[in-house]
């Protein structure tokens, strides 16, 4: 199903003022296709994530998947709460997985809060981590792996339960530029093989060869660039 991210505006408080983060922003990311976010440091991506995300309600306008409203303005936590496990899976910058676990038990965990059945569990998550090149690392714990290796990890976690729509911020800021430009490859084959519709937020505009689509964003407020999609 589409992600529909429809005129989103996103206002802060700001001491005795207000700071619009995001500003009247639509998007619409086709299922199982990629959509680079690019723009500069404080432009508002992070902000728009969130609320792509059920993180952060928007001020206005209204999140959809497909054609059922998410996220829309004073809704509430639970409901929020319930749709992004279902639904939604999230990359954040560092891939933050739990110590003691080993990449399988990531995934596991995270199949459980989910509400998956465990019988169907292990062959997901093993199936996900070979599909991002870890199968032989499926026993390993976050410190015995590469930087890149644990993203993979964060990666695979976030499609467990194969959710509808995947969010990414900055997946490849740690990681050396043949390194990251791997990393979109993969998120964006991945997407297209699950057919997640899928945003990915960057400042690094030269890994992003293989998506499908990129829009840039300045002051909370949409610039077209080439390619778009048609929305
Ligand atoms: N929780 C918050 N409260 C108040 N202002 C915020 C909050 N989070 C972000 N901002 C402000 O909103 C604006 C957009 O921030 P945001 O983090 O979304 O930008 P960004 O494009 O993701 O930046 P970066 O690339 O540096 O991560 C900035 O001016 C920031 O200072």
């Amino acid at each position: 199903m589409d992600l529909h991210l429809d005129r989103i505006t996103l206002v802060y408080p700001d001491g005795d003022s207000t700071l619009t983060a995001v500003d009247d922003f639509s998007l619409t990311i086709p299922s199982g296709t990629t959509t680079a976010l690019l723009g500069p440091s404080g432009s508002g991506k992070s902000s728009l994530l969130a609320v792509a995300g059920g993180l952060t309600r928007p001020t206005s306008g209204v999140v959809r998947i497909g054609g059922d409203v998410v996220f829309a303005p004073g809704g509430g936590l639970a409901a929020a709460t319930r749709t992004r496990l279902d639904q939604i899976g999230i990359v954040f910058q560092a891939p933050q997985l739990l110590a003691s676990l080993t990449a399988l038990e990531q995934l596991e965990l995270h199949a459980h809060l989910r509400g998956r059945r465990p019988a169907t569990v292990r062959a997901q998550a093993m199936a996900l981590l070979a599909e991002v090149g870890l199968a032989d690392q499926a026993h390993k714990r976050p410190a015995q792996l590469s930087g890149g290796q644990r993203q993979r990890v964060a990666i695979a976690r976030a499609l467990v339960g194969s959710p509808r729509v995947l969010l990414v911020d900055e997946p490849t800021s740690a990681l050396d530029h043949a390194r990251g430009t791997q990393i979109i490859e993969l998120i964006t084959r991945l997407a297209h093989e699950l057919d997640a519709a899928t945003l990915v937020v960057s400042h690094d505009s030269s890994t992003l060869g293989s998506v499908d689509g990129t829009v840039r964003m300045l002051d909370g407020r949409r610039e077209l660039l080439l390619p778009v999609h048609a929305d």
